[in-house]
């Protein structure tokens, strides 16, 4: 019985916990108390006992008395909320990390761009970093200033050459040799047949070939090559009257060589400047001898071995005896280098006679052609070892190849051998 009653007591206190239901069952349970004391039998005693083992099954206390439901969905709460809570946790984690990370390169380029700032003596000799910091700002204002002052001197120059007014005569050897770019249609027009290899320099509508048709005789001997010289002491003995080919390495001084005997492939060409690297003599016959020289200025080789090409051409054309014309030339997009300059000084105190040849004029247009040679005209009018006039050929396409045959074949006709 007083275990009964402390269940029922436990009950009432609890009934705020407790569902709608178990204020009946509270209406129950004093019922049952009523009966019992009553004296009812055993039957409402059972009904009583019955309906608390409900309760029990319905409300599940736990060791503090608490209701084991209530204290679940508390907990179930509370683990949800501390999901929730780790969760966003975890997000502004990431963010904070992703953010770090950002500041971090940041810091880093800061530094780099500080490390660049070091600001360093320029006077200090044993500095070797002298490129950093302000003296580098230094440095690249001091080049734009530079390149600023040679594009303006670039731009005069070519003002200056737009400038240029050819002489009529030049002006008029340009148009009656077709000199300078020209279209194909206006090669036809002029009656050549362009299928042929330098069409210009042949006579119109030809379909013989090559060197029997070549008015100079002299240049329809067959070029034979008979030595090579990397040093002076390896020249041949003088037997005959020599013209040199000189100029800047792809200036097209080999190709001129074939054009000129029209034996195409005697002598090898390449469109990389530095393939001649040696003297090469060729025989033209009983009465004449080509001499390839190797270029000077930009090639693919070694500094040093472009500087004893160099020696050895300037050792060349200034001792040898043989040497009747060095044919000098030059590219007429590009006019006279430094170079060129330094090989003309050269030659005017060793006396040797040399004449200008304009080479790729099919590369520029006719007028240009013309400024050119007017140009280097005036430039070397005072010289006293240059041939005048300034021949133009382009070996592509035949242009001017007949004058310059017809200059040279004076000298074979003139020298005593
Ligand atoms: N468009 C055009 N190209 C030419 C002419 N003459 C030569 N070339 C080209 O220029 C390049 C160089 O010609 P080369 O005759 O080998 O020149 P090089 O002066 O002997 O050169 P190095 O032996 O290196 O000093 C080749 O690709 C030729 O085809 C020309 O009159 N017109
Ligand atoms: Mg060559």
């Amino acid at each position: 019985m007083v275990s009964r009653d402390m269940d029922t007591k436990v009950i009432s206190r609890r009934r705020s916990l407790l569902k709608p239901e178990l204020s009946t069952l509270k209406v129950d349970s004093r019922e049952t108390r009523k009966n019992s004391l009553s004296g009812e039998g055993k039957r409402s005693n059972n009904s009583e006992t019955n309906s608390i083992r409900k309760v029990k099954k319905c409300v599940k206390l736990n060791v503090n008395g608490e209701d084991e439901n209530v204290v679940k969905r508390k907990h179930k709460e509370r683990k949800t909320l501390d999901q929730r809570e780790n969760r966003k946790k975890s997000e502004s984690f990431s963010r904070n990390k992703v953010e770090y990370k950002k500041n971090m390169g940041e810091e880093r380029l800061l530094k780099k761009k500080k490390k660049r700032g070091i600001r360093l003596d320029p006077h200090d000799t044993s500095n070797k970093r002298l490129d950093d910091g302000l003296t580098s700002k230094d440095n690249n204002k001091e080049k734009q200033e530079d390149s600023a002052k040679e594009k303006t001197v670039e731009m005069s120059k070519n003002a200056q050459f737009r400038a240029i007014c050819p002489s009529p005569s030049i002006l008029s050897f340009v148009e009656d040799n077709l000199l300078g770019r020209r279209r194909d249609i206006q090669i036809k027009r002029a009656g050549y047949n362009i299928e042929l290899s330098a069409p210009l320099d042949n006579i119109p509508f030809s379909t013989n070939s090559e060197r029997e048709r070549i008015e100079e005789p002299v240049f329809r001997n067959k070029l034979e090559f008979f030595a090579a010289a990397k040093v002076s002491s390896s020249f041949p003995p003088v037997d005959l009257p020599e013209i040199a080919f000189a100029g800047r390495s792809n200036v097209g001084k080999s190709s001129l060589l074939n054009a000129l005997t029209r034996q195409w492939g005697v002598v090898r060409t390449s469109d990389k400047p530095g393939l001649t690297q040696t003297i090469n003599f060729f025989k033209l016959g009983p009465k004449m001898c080509m001499v390839d020289l190797p270029g000077y200025g930009f090639a693919y080789a070694k500094e040093e071995v472009k500087e004893a090409w160099e020696e050895l051409v300037k050792e060349y054309v200034s001792t040898r005896l043989g040497l009747k014309r060095v044919c000098l030339l030059i590219d007429t997009k590009w006019g006279m280098k430094q170079r060129d300059h330094e090989l003309i000084d050269l030659m005017e105190r060793a006396q040797t006679k040399y004449q200008i040849i304009l080479t790729k004029t099919d590369t520029v247009f006719p007028i240009d052609v013309a400024r050119r040679a007017m140009q280097i005209e005036e430039s070397l009018k005072s010289n006293k070892s240059v041939v005048q006039p300034v021949v133009m050929v382009s070996s592509k396409s035949g242009a001017g190849i007949r004058s310059l045959r017809t200059v040279l074949a004076k000298i074979a006709r003139f020298v005593k051998p």
